[in-house]
């Protein structure tokens, strides 16, 4: 297992983790020696942990150890007891996008109600090894709060940069309630990422945002847990929405890796969906460039993925390549509508998750995706973590207080 720069190739010990970018500028990511790994011992090995209720190996994520981080010492790991969410069959869903099927992931169920948990498990695990003491992240909600739960979780500290005004109030107060600092940042996250990345080591924090290489890995479980599920078999599509650019990097390395070592025989297609005012990537894969150009000022309802400059978008433009991808962006009108069928399918999101669905049935509207194909829409955060988004899609009149007497009629009057 190394550390390799994506453009440059040099490549260091993981325990080497600083700085965290390449001298070149790169970003790095870990590479592992798959050559001697067994398909048929780690399909065991991972169906013998299902049955685990405690311990590091009961995680979603570390259940997976062999092909995340198989050389963190299990005494540094630090979890909650993520993934093992549910995967759902959902009819509402494949009516709405107009195709065969299509599978819900729910990273909503993480501990902290995002996907962010599996990746933050890897990371922290990581800093807590090497020693550190203070852990940082810049966020637009989620990164802030799942950092957060960890940092408490093992005793550290805290620190979050977000845009004043530009998170979902739950988040910010889920952050402060688990103990974190929390600093506004100019610019938001597109800045302080930077920031962070540029000044980090030297201020003594350990930055747990995903150009971390070990996010990266930790976030691959979402895909091979789904594989796992399904008996390692994937639908014909991976549909993301897409902000930051991690989950699209990282889902692509785990699918291309679980292909080399032959847990599955094909690799799924991958969509990345964008808010239309927040769309650099899919600007960018449209016109058939190369070099990403930042969006000054991003604007959606989704706050989630109000992101201007994604700092991962090299590596998600590779996956892309290697994995037949596409990308579309969808209004934030639609990002409500598709919310709404997956709030009332039973499971619920909030609206950045919500972005996935909607693109998924533009492109099948547009034929990119046939009717008879299968789709798994990974569903980023929970319902709940944005609470003024619920309020605002729902139609109809504002609630009155009803004497009982009159609701009593009233319901007599619509039973
Ligand atoms: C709920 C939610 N969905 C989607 C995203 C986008 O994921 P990524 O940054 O990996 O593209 C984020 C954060 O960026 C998020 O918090
Ligand atoms: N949606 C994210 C923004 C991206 O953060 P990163 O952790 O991928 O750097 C958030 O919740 O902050």
């Amino acid at each position: 297992m190394e550390l390799v720069c994506i453009e440059c190739g040099k490549a260091r010990r993981p325990e080497n983790l600083f700085p965290m970018s390449c001298e070149c500028g790169g970003l790095l990511e870990v590479r592992h020696d798959f050559r001697r790994a067994d398909a048929e011992k780690l399909r065991a090995l991972f169906d013998s942990r299902l049955a685990l209720r405690t311990g590091p190996y009961a995680s979603g994520v570390w259940r997976y150890k062999e092909l995340i981080d198989p050389e963190v010492e299990e005494a540094h790991i630090v979890t909650r007891g993520e993934g093992n969410t549910g995967l759902y069959d959902c009819a509402p869903a494949a009516r709405y996008a107009g195709v065969r099927k299509v599978w819900l992931k729910a990273q909503g169920e993480n501990p902290s109600g995002s996907f962010k948990d599996n990746g933050m498990t890897v990371a922290v695990s990581r800093g807590a090894a090497a020693g550190f003491r203070t852990l940082a992240c810049a966020s637009t909600g989620n990164t802030a709060s799942s950092l957060a739960m960890y940092a408490a979780w093992a005793g550290l500290r805290c620190l979050v940069l977000v845009p004043p005004g530009g998170v979902a109030d739950g988040k910010l107060a889920q952050t402060i309630a688990y103990g974190a600092e929390v600093y506004g940042i100019e610019g938001g996250y597109d800045i302080g990422v930077r920031l962070l990345n540029r000044y980090g080591e030297e201020l003594g924090f350990y930055v747990c945002n995903s150009f971390n290489p070990f996010r990266i890995e930790g976030q691959k479980s979402i895909v091979i847990e789904a594989a796992h599920q399904l008996g390692w078999s994937l639908p014909d599509w991976i549909v993301l929405p897409g902000g930051a650019l991690s989950n699209a990097s990282a889902l692509g390395k785990g699918l291309l890796e679980m292909k080399a070592i032959g847990l599955i025989d094909r690799v799924p297609r991958i969509a990345v969906v964008q808010a239309e005012g927040a769309s650099p990537f899919h600007r960018m894969i449209a016109s058939g460039g190369g070099e990403l150009v930042p969006e000054p000022e991003p604007r959606t309802a989704a706050s989630a993925i109000r992101i201007g400059n994604p700092p991962s978008w090299r590596k998600a433009a590779r996956v892309l390549r290697e994995c037949n991808g596409v990308t579309c962006a969808v209004s934030d009108g639609e990002i409500m509508a598709a919310k709404r069928v997956i709030d009332r399918s039973g499971i619920g999101c909030e609206p950045a998750a919500a972005a996935g669905l909607a693109g998924l049935k533009m492109l099948a509207e547009g034929g990119t995706i046939g009717r008879d194909e299968t789709a798994l829409v990974v569903l980023t955060g929970h319902l709940l973590k944005d609470a003024d988004a619920i309020r605002m899609p729902v139609p109809g009149p504002a609630l009155e207080p009803l004497a009982p007497d009159e609701l009593l009629a009233r319901l007599a009057s619509v039973r």
